[in-house]
């Protein structure tokens, strides 16, 4: 049974009665693979060599910074863009390949695209911006039933006769999502979806997709620079830089036990303590010595690499495990000036100075830190993550 059949079944079972669930607008679930994808613009490799797997219906997430080709690997699964080196399978069919040259046109790949600027006709009504993608295939059988399915498991039923000018924005982002999932796409590709939409509307619309994928059960290819948008929404985050995968994970995995230091400071946002290996202990783990000044231990899980004593090592901190140290604790702590204070509501974000290092901590939003305080903080030796320099 696929993941769609399945959300079918359970809807049923559960006796939903909306009309998405009897009716739901996406067709099965379709798995992606990408082997050695290469895309170069004029001399310059935008996609460097990448491959990984999109299982069907998993919601999958390409993060990265600006320029780190996500949206030009996106724009290949779509077929917007063709490959110079690589293939690209969809449910085990080759949609795209270099050698020997195959590419399936984008609207052959049953793949839905919702772009970052929501890409819709000022001139036409939400209802006829829906229908269009069906008329341009030539579906045109069940037509209207189709384009009020999608819009109102988008939740915008009521306004099918209204005009782009006439909606929010989030409301027009509703719109091309339901435009790329009216011809039951089997994958559903979104870039920077939400970057577009103010600050409180992007976590409200956070949810909604996930209630949407948990709605189709469809598979989507997620882009985003956003880190909290990743691991809100994701089941596998894929860390991209220079056209490179850093790394692949769960949320959790990514965040929590990166496995380079690039990935600890663009997704957990870590300071990085760079030192030397001072004692290796079986059960302690790992002191660092730090050239900063101070020491810090390392849990045995936290080691990356052989760490041998002398060893030059980068050792990765997120704020949040940072605290102030309890008064009496000495194991882990470090003594540091306060260089900047950031009251943010829910915590406090501390910016730290240690012999010319600079780090930062969130702390609780009743610490009474002020600019040129001295303060110790605690770090959490589990948390740590250790490299090699
Ligand atoms: N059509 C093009 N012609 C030339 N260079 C391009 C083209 N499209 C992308 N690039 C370059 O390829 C690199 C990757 O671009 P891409 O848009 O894929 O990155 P990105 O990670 O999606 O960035 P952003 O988050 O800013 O959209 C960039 O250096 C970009 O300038």
């Amino acid at each position: 049974m696929t993941t769609t059949e399945s959300n079918q079944t359970q809807g049923r079972r559960s006796g939903r009665r909306d009309r998405a669930a009897a009716a739901p607008v996406a067709g099965s679930a379709g798995a992606v693979e990408v082997t050695n994808a290469r895309k170069v613009f004029n001399g310059f490799e935008a996609v460097s060599d990448i491959s990984f797997t999109v299982p069907a219906g998993s919601f999958t997430t390409l993060l990265g910074a600006s320029g780190s080709g996500k949206t030009t690997m996106l724009r290949l699964l779509a077929g917007l863009e063709r490959l110079d080196g690589g293939t690209i399978r969809m449910d085990s069919t080759v949609v795209a390949s270099a050698r020997p040259a195959t590419h399936v046109a984008p609207e052959a790949r049953r793949v839905g695209f919702v772009f970052q600027t929501f890409a819709l006709w000022p001139q036409m009504t939400v209802f006829d911006q829906v229908a269009y993608p069906l008329k341009v295939r030539r579906q045109r059988e069940r037509l209207r039933e189709r384009v009020r399915d999608a819009l109102a498991l988008v939740g915008l039923a009521e306004l099918a006769d209204r005009y782009p000018s006439e909606l929010s924005g989030g409301q027009q982002q509703r719109v091309s999502i339901a435009r790329a999932i009216v011809y039951e796409p089997k994958v559903l590709l979104l870039d920077e979806p939400l970057s577009s939409l103010d600050a409180e509307l992007r976590e409200y619309m956070c949810y909604e997709l996930q209630r949407l994928h948990r709605r189709l059960g469809l598979t989507m290819v997620y882009v985003t620079h956003a880190q909290s948008e990743a691991l809100t929404l994701s089941d596998q985050v894929i860390v991209m830089a220079r056209g490179k995968i850093l790394e692949t994970g769960t949320p959790r995995q990514v965040y929590e036990r990166p496995k380079c230091l690039e990935t600890a400071g663009f997704v957990g946002g870590s300071s990085v303590l760079r030192g030397v290996v001072a004692e290796r202990s079986g059960q302690d783990g790992v002191r660092v010595r730090l050239d900063c000044g101070g020491q810090l231990w390392v849990s045995p899980r936290g080691v990356t690499g052989d760490a041998a004593v002398g060893a030059a090592v980068a050792l990765a901190v997120k704020p949040e495990d940072l605290a102030v140290a309890p008064d009496g604790a000495d194991r882990n702590c470090l003594e540091a000036t306060v260089e900047a204070v950031a009251y943010v509501g829910s915590h406090c974000d501390l910016s730290l100075e240690l012999g010319g290092e600079r780090f930062r901590a969130r702390t609780s939003k009743s610490t009474d830190a002020n600019v040129g305080d001295g303060i110790r903080v605690r770090v959490d030796q589990e948390a740590i993550r250790l490299f090699p320099a």
